[in-house]
């Protein structure tokens, strides 16, 4: 038979070998056509993603990351934000959240006015400043100084952010700094805040890692992206393996 000091050596072997992290729900959300597909695959598989439709309903994606020696899982919740794709849904998206990004088009000024109803949607459903918020300014490639007064200035954006105590990045999934500091339009792109998609995850991972350990996560056994039907997930302990 085994001792128990056999037996508790062997559990330490197996735990050592089952590295255990917290599970964070992010949710990303913001108008139809913004890049919300587009950046959560870039902040998760690292590259832009040439051909995507409407997401209907939520595609789920998941990024690990260490935190000053902690690994912690960001699990992506991407939602439709197509109206009709996602109104029966909702609840679900609302549930067990621990951080959000709310992004907008900065060439399209009707997706920032659009984040206030984001905002609200938020407010209705119990998810208030008391969770980490990232405001990102998406598709920054397009930034085009000759047509800035039909874009989202920074000033506009930034103040916004502060308003609803949002951390702000401007950022492109689409091209990286590098990229971008080749274009025609260097000189005068220069001029705007471009922020890296991985200065992105390391803020959010930096705020989430702060965090206590989290309540409960509607944990997925699945990395990638797939679509959800419209049913209950059983709720499991957040702390899980990577
Ligand atoms: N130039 C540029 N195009 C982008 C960028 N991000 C996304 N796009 C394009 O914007 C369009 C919409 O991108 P999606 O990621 O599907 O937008 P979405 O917010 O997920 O849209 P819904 O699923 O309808 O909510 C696509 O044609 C993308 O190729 C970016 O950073 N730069």
């Amino acid at each position: 038979m085994e001792s128990s000091l056999e037996f508790s050596s062997s559990l330490g072997s197996i735990s050592s070998l089952i590295s255990r992290c917290r599970t964070f729900k992010v949710l990303v959300i913001g108008d139809s056509g913004v890049g919300k597909t587009c950046l959560t695959h870039r902040l998760c598989a690292g590259e832009f993603l040439s051909k995507v439709e409407a997401t209907i309903g939520v595609d789920f994606r998941e990024r690990v990351l260490e935190v000053e020696g902690e690994k912690i899982k960001l699990q992506l919740w991407d939602t439709a934000g197509q109206e009709r794709f996602r109104k029966s849904m909702v609840q679900q998206y609302y549930r067990n959240v621990h951080a959000v990004l709310f992004v907008y088009d900065v060439t399209c000024p009707a997706s920032f006015r659009g984040l206030t109803a984001w905002v609200e949607e938020c407010r209705q459903n119990s998810l208030g400043h008391e969770i980490p918020r990232f405001l990102i300014g998406n598709k920054s490639d397009l930034r085009d100084a000759s047509k800035a007064d039909r874009q989202v200035s920074q000033e506009l954006a930034l103040s916004f952010a502060k308003f609803h105590s949002m951390v702000f990045f401007e950022t492109s999934a689409k091209n990286s700094l590098h990229k971008m500091a080749k274009g025609r339009h260097s000189t005068r792109e220069t001029a705007y805040q471009r922020d890296e998609v991985e200065d992105i995850v390391s803020a959010v991972g930096a705020a989430l890692k702060r965090r206590k350990r989290p309540s409960t996560v509607t944990s997925l056994t699945y990395s990638g992206s797939f679509k959800i039907l419209n049913r209950r997930r059983p709720e499991k302990d957040p702390w899980t393996c990577c």
